[in-house]
């Protein structure tokens, strides 16, 4: 007989909502410390009090994940109403609609496809360097330059040569979609999105905008025929199944938008994070600059040099487990399961968290301390799979996974190879929205190294 999750004692009126509205991850890092590793949240005034389900052993995330994921389904609010506001896109897609797309879509996401993308990136990279030469006191905040940096880079792989004519919107709207859709997703009660509302005017006029921009360069290159570009856009709409059926426009248009969604704010705060970090700690920063001048010896980073810089790799895999850009990920239980001798019943909420998994005291020694010889091959080999998981994990795994890392050891091996970075803040606030971002300034002051050659960008 399995056992009810324990519960996490909250407000007389409002349960936990309180503590999940106002600290979320610091309600989840209390209740594993203080109830372990599965646990039962009760939210909300009588009579919309929801029960939620937190699981925070590595074995319970890869039974949620991995080996169970056909039991805990995209199913929840803020799916519903991502769907609703971009589209039913590779990131909300569910059963046979979800394979046929994962099908046509993984082809992109290839090693050697990826791989192509390198060059944009490293020329994106270069134009920021080189853009901080006349940065004011020499001082730069990393988040929004790192915001900009990811967002050119993204916007660059899927529109190609039409890259102007579509950063600028996808700059001014995506960050509407976004609020709207997290407002809407956690309100206990949602107004029709029909209602002429100020904020659902304003979704509704991002949503137009965005879906204007991506339709005309659809339908400009459809027109076009055949177009051996290589940008994701022209990939998608040649993209055929194995019935040779396409995606029609919608769908293609549906994937850029997720592709911007989940590639644009996730890779933007890792690489942040993985700067602040490498200005706090000079001893670190000197060893991965001193990797990069001996493997590329002042010339520019390529994909063939990923493999050549695991010291970098591991900086930005421990950026990446101390600051996971999605904290939380939810499920929907279809039928009543046992996860690691708890009942969760069918119907539920279930939430996993690389935030409080990638700080457990059972599989990171010291968790806190920012430390990237934790990645070192014979201890990652010793971690369970699911000690580490900022990319989720089992059928549902980040596709983007392999273009982040790219982006990030390219970004961060061109910034080191011009600056030295000192850390301006020492804490960086945080916040959580779709993604866990940075909420304050994270300034480093930067001192131009003598052999640097970005000035030449
Ligand atoms: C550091 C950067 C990134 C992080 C931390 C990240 C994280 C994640 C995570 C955790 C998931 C799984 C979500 C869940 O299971 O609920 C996911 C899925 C996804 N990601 Fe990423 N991501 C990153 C970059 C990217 C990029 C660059 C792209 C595309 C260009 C991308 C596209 C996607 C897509 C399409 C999915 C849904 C995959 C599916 O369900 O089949 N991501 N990502």
């Amino acid at each position: 007989m399995s056992k009810q999750a324990p519960l996490v004692a909250g407000h007389p009126l409002l349960g936990s909502l309180p503590d999940l509205r106002d600290d979320t991850l610091g309600a989840y890092l209390r209740a594993r410390r203080d109830h372990g590793d599965v646990v039962r949240f009760e939210a909300g005034p009588p009579g919309l009090r929801a029960s939620l389900y937190a699981v925070f052993s590595a074995d319970g995330v890869q039974q949620i994940l991995g080996t169970e994921a056909s039991n805990f389904r995209k199913e929840n609010d803020v799916y519903t109403e991502i769907r609703e506001s971009i589209g039913n896109g590779l990131l909300t897609s569910q059963d046979e609609e979800y394979i046929r797309q994962r099908r046509m879509i993984q082809p992109l996401f290839t090693r050697r496809r990826v791989d192509a993308y390198a060059g944009a990136v490293h020329d994106e990279a270069t134009a920021t360097a080189h853009r901080w030469t006349t940065a004011s006191g020499n001082v730069v905040d990393v988040v929004p330059e790192m915001a900009e940096f990811a967002l050119r880079s993204v916007t660059r792989i899927l529109f190609g040569s039409d890259i102007e004519s579509a950063v600028d919107v996808v700059r001014r709207n995506f960050p509407v979609i976004g609020e709207s859709v997290l407002r809407r997703g956690v309100a206990p009660l949602r107004i029709p999105r029909t209602w002429p509302t100020p904020a659902n005017r304003r979704t509704a006029t991002a949503q137009r905008e965005l879906y204007a921009i991506c339709d005309r360069i659809i339908a400009e290159r459809t027109a076009a025929g055949h177009d051996d570009s290589g940008d994701m856009i022209s990939l998608l709409i040649g993209a055929r199944d194995e019935d040779g059926s396409a995606l029609d426009a919608d769908s293609v248009r549906d994937q850029v938008l997720v592709f911007l969604l989940a590639g644009h704010e996730t890779t933007a705060t890792a690489l942040a994070f993985g700067l602040h970090l490498l200005a706090r700690h000079p001893d670190a920063q000197h060893a991965a600059r001193a990797e990069v001048d001996a493997v590329l010896d002042g010339r520019p980073a390529s994909a063939a040099d990923l493999e050549r810089l695991p010291y970098l790799t591991r900086v930005f895999k421990e950026a990446m487990r101390l600051y996971p850009s999605v904290a939380i990920m939810g499920r929907r239980s279809v039928a009543d399961s046992e996860v690691c001798g708890f009942h969760i019943p069918g119907g539920s909420d279930v939430y996993v968290s690389p935030w409080v998994t990638q700080r457990h005291p059972d599989y990171w020694e010291n968790p806190d301390a920012f430390d990237p010889d934790r990645f070192a091959p014979d201890l990652e080999a010793a971690r369970p799979r699911y000690a580490w998981f900022p990319f989720g994990g089992g059928p549902r795994s980040c596709i983007g996974q392999y273009f982040a890392m790219l982006e990030g050891i390219i970004g961060l091996a061109t910034f080191l190879q011009s600056y030295e970075f000192a850390a301006v803040d020492a804490e960086v606030p945080l916040e959580l929205g779709m993604t866990m971002r940075a909420a304050g300034p994270a300034r480093v002051r930067l001192t131009r190294r003598p052999s640097s050659g970005e000035a030449a960008a």
